[in-house]
């Protein structure tokens, strides 16, 4: 068990290499030790914006493939955290940096911007609500572990401690929290209480893995 749930620290475990890739990549050592330029930076936070964009459309479209009222509100609470609180933290750093909003609106989307959410958008049209959240769950749950473990050990002058304040936060917290919850109950209701022993478990695993090997692709955005 881990803080976010029984089926994501199952998956975690079986991605574990590819996990420890994204979790500890060199541009997450950068922003703890501040040593990350800010171009590349700045490069990655305007495609992560349109990263945020279609992300939040696919747990909007997890409010379509949810089964009952419990599960469409905490996937619409989760469009709203993306929509009205993480995203507020790309534009006003770029605004900061002289990049407004219209740089935002014209900026064009890399190839791994493209596949990753792609990739979790067809989860969500080809599959069920269970493909859909293993999809999801890397992105979200995986900052969140970034995020406290940067909030402890990151260097006290990093430039980057609004963005890991962000992710180590409450509000950031809580959301990875209900979303490891709520994988776990959607699961029991589906799968029952041996999942793991389900037919469809290894392709949701799958999913999770995939979703994970995405991530370590995008931190890489800046050298395209
Ligand atoms: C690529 C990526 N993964 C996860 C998050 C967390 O929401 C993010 N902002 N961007």
């Amino acid at each position: 068990m881990n803080r976010y749930g029984h089926a994501f620290a199952a998956w975690r475990a079986e991605a574990q290499p590819d996990w420890d890739a994204y979790t500890r990549h060199p541009f997450v050592e950068g922003l703890r030790d501040g040593t990350l330029p800010q171009s590349r930076f700045l490069t990655y936070l305007v495609q992560d914006y349109l990263f945020l964009k279609n992300f939040s459309r696919a747990w909007a479209l997890a409010v379509v493939k949810a089964g009952d009222l419990d599960e469409m509100r905490a996937c619409s609470a989760t469009v709203h955290t993306l929509l009205d609180h993480e995203m507020s933290l790309h534009v006003q750093t770029c605004a900061r940096a002289g990049m407004g909003p219209e740089v935002l609106a014209d900026a064009q989307e890399a190839v791994t911007n493209i596949a990753y959410t792609r990739y979790v958008l067809e989860a969500g049209y080809s599959g069920d609500f269970l493909d859909l959240l293993a999809a999801l769950m890397p992105c979200v749950i995986g900052y969140g572990e970034i995020g406290l473990r940067l909030a402890t050990e990151a260097t006290p002058d990093t430039p980057y401690r609004e963005w890991i304040d962000t992710y180590a936060g409450a509000e950031y917290q809580a959301a990875c929290v209900s979303a490891g919850a709520l994988l776990d109950s959607a699961i029991r209701k589906r799968l029952g209480e041996a999942p793991e022993k389900s037919p469809r478990w290894a392709a949701l695993s799958d999913r999770f893995a995939t979703a994970t090997r995405l991530e370590v692709a995008f931190w890489e955005l800046g050298r395209e």
